[in-house]
């Protein structure tokens, strides 16, 4: 086996992973989520449920066993359930995509909803909604996360401006721009935090810190949250996705359960949660809005996509600056 060829989960009898392997553990595959929303795994033709997290009880007031085998349709409103079809008859494997919706189960259990393909299976991750989150007033705070943006004279300026609208937008204690050298290793390069706490501005960090395959999944998943590093993972049932025999891609999941030994990485840093956004530039992961919280926090699924959004401007605006910077435009 290769060295950067990824190792079996733990869960399936692969070894236990530790300082020295990690950049081999296989993320995308942990085999639970986390537990602060639950998941269905849906056939992509019928929309029959296959596998969930054992936590759905809480959610659908049905325990995994009186759910697996049984069509959406049965359990959430109809209209919904079609709107979801619609989407998947439209959409390609290919493409990336999510599909974010509200799924009524009836007895006021209404959740956020976001759906992606996943091999021929259909992934539908449910979330406590938030009000809060769809107000105009919100949406009016992302407006002016772009002008300031726009208006940034310079990279730095922009990476400092960055880091102050994503902690305005989401209210995390410490948001750092953390770029990366041409050796993987990374830097510090713009913070915004609490002013109590320590900084991190300048400080550079191993490329082990943020392994391959992490990298790698980061360039096609720009969003992560660990919402509580201890809070106890719900595991799916049945563990392997009966339809494929084997473990279920958790790569493009917003529930994902985050690796342990970042996890670890997390509580030595006397972080509770932590939420991070890809910045991609022609294909490489340029660097990350890094996102920090001394407490757990659940980010609702409107404030994600608008610092997905976010993260996307910035890429193009630290294009656009450095041009500007180096033809003096
Ligand atoms: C201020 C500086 C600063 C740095 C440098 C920083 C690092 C960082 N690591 C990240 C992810 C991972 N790291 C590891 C593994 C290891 N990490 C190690 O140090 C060694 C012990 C090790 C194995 C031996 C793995 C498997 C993952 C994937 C986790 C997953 O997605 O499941 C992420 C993205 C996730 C997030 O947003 O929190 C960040 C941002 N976060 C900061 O704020």
């Amino acid at each position: 086996m290769m060295d950067s060829e990824l190792l079996p989960p733990e869960n399936l009898g692969g070894p236990r992973i530790d300082t020295t392997n990690c950049a081999r553990e296989p993320i995308h595959i942990p085999g639970s989520i986390q537990p602060h929303g639950a998941l269905l795994v849906l056939t992509a033709a019928e929309l029959r449920i296959v596998q969930v997290s054992a936590n759905v009880e809480h959610f659908l007031g049905h325990a995994p066993e009186q759910v697996l085998g049984r069509s959406l349709a049965d359990l959430a409103a109809a209209s919904e359930v079609e709107a979801l079809a619609r989407f998947l008859a439209g959409e390609t494997l290919e493409k990336n995509a999510q599909y974010v919706f509200c799924l009524n189960f009836g007895e006021r259990r209404v959740y956020d909803a976001t759906a992606h393909r996943a091999d021929a299976l259909v992934i539908v991750e449910l979330e406590e909604q938030d009000a809060a989150a769809s107000s105009a007033g919100f949406y009016h705070s992302i407006k002016n996360a772009l002008s300031e943006l726009e208006g940034a004279e310079g990279v730095a300026a922009l990476l400092s401006s960055a880091a102050r609208q994503v902690r305005h937008l989401t209210g995390f204690d410490r948001v750092m721009i953390y770029r990366f050298a041409e050796d993987d290793s990374g830097e510090v390069v713009a913070e915004a935090q609490r002013e109590d706490l320590h900084s991190f501005l300048g400080h550079r960090f191993p490329e082990s810190d943020i392994p391959r395959q992490a990298r790698a999944l980061y360039v096609k998943n720009l969003l992560r949250l660990t919402a509580d590093v201890d809070a106890p993972p719900s595991p799916l049932v049945p563990l392997l996705n009966p339809v494929t025999g084997a473990p279920l891609n958790l790569g493009g999941a917003v529930l994902r359960s985050t690796s342990p030994m970042h996890l670890q990485y997390l509580r030595n840093m006397e972080v509770a949660s932590s939420l991070s956004v890809s910045i991609v530039q022609d294909g490489r992961l340029w660097g990350l809005i890094s996102c920090h919280h001394t407490r757990a926090k659940i980010v609702p699924q409107a404030v994600r996509a608008a610092c997905e959004f976010l993260g996307r401007v910035l890429a193009l605006q630290i294009s656009a600056k450095r041009a500007a910077e180096t033809f003096r435009l």
